[in-house]
């Protein structure tokens, strides 16, 4: 680990989709550089997976499964977490997903369930989260996009719309939770090889995906959470409002179409 021992000792860290990819991997490096972590997604069996390795490594996890697309659901997880440790220091609104659909094809629920959980789940926990950080008088969220927010991305017109509108939402907040104490930065990663990724990718697209890559290869779990872990630290601490793109320069070849046919 790049970062020194004890970074995060006395931290209270709280992130979605911790379960899995980006944010297991996440929840597990802050845990080792002496974060306690609250631990939300919708599958317990994979939360409990990762509250195991964090307590490994002598750190408390607390596990509250949370479908971020329920506002209720998520004010439940920031109170949980809050009557558990007292604070909370971090957000990581890691969460995230789609499916690869052209936008005629897509129907009004499918349209809404994507939409639901990149964009309005983030804002709820941000909501939820943030009115607790402000009244601390300090905090720190950190928002998922996805390099597709800034070109024309066919298949993922969902996910892209969202993405986009994360990566506003991320600005508005800056501005409105600065005087709080509270600032808010976004990160914007692709490709990376997380299960999750290499599971909805077509495997016919795979080969394509690897030489649109300008580095020739995806990036690696850890390489997405230690640019979460940076922007967790005090090391940024005059960021605020920021995208900061982890793609390995995927973008600068312009739009991504995910379409097979
Ligand atoms: C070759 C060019 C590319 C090169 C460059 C690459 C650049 C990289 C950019 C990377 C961008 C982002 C990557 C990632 O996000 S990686 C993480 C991947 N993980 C996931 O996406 C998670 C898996 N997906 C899901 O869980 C689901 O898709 C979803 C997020 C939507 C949640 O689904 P859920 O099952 O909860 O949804 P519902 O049951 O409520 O259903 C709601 C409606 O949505 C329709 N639906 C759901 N899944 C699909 C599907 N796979 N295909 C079609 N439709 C789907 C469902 O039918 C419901 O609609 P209806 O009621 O109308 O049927
Ligand atoms: N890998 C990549 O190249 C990229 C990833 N991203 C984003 O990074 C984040 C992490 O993705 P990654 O690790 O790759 O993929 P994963 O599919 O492994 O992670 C997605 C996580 O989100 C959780 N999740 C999904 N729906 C909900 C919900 N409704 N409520 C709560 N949690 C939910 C899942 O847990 P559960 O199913 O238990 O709820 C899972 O842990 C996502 O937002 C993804 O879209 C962005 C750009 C590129």
């Amino acid at each position: 680990m790049i970062f020194r021992d004890g970074l995060f000792q006395g931290s209270v860290i709280a992130i979605t989709g911790a379960g899995t990819g980006i944010g297991r991997t996440t929840a597990i490096a802050l845990a080792s550089l002496g974060a306690d972590v609250s631990l939300a997604g919708r599958h317990i069996g994979t939360l409990q997976e990762t509250a195991c390795k964090v307590e490994k490594l002598g750190r408390k996890a607390l596990v509250v499964p949370t479908n971020i697309r329920n506002p209720e659901e998520v004010n439940h997880f920031a109170e949980a977490t809050y009557q558990h440790y007292g604070k909370v220091d971090v957000l990581i609104n890691n969460a995230g997903g789609q499916f690869i659909q052209n936008s005629l094809n897509l129907s009004p629920n499918g349209w809404k369930a994507v939409v639901d959980l990149n964009l309005n789940g983030t804002f709820y926990c941000c909501q939820a989260f943030g009115r607790m950080m402000c009244q601390q008088g300090h905090g720190n969220i950190i928002n998922m996009s996805a390099v597709v927010f800034e070109t024309g991305s066919p298949g993922m017109a969902h996910s892209a719309a969202a993405r986009a509108a994360v990566v506003n939402l991320t600005k508005t907040l800056a501005l409105e939770l600065a005087p709080s104490g509270v600032r808010v930065n976004c990160i914007s990663p692709g490709p990376i090889a997380s299960e999750g990724f290499i599971h909805e990718l077509p495997s016919s697209q795979y080969d394509e995906t690897i030489q649109r890559i300008p580095l020739g290869r995806m990036g690696t779990l850890d390489e997405a959470a230690s640019v979460i872990v940076f922007l967790a630290s005090e090391a940024s601490s005059f960021m605020n409002g920021e995208v900061v793109i982890v793609d390995g320069g995927t973008r600068l070849r312009g739009a991504m179409s995910f379409l097979t046919d």
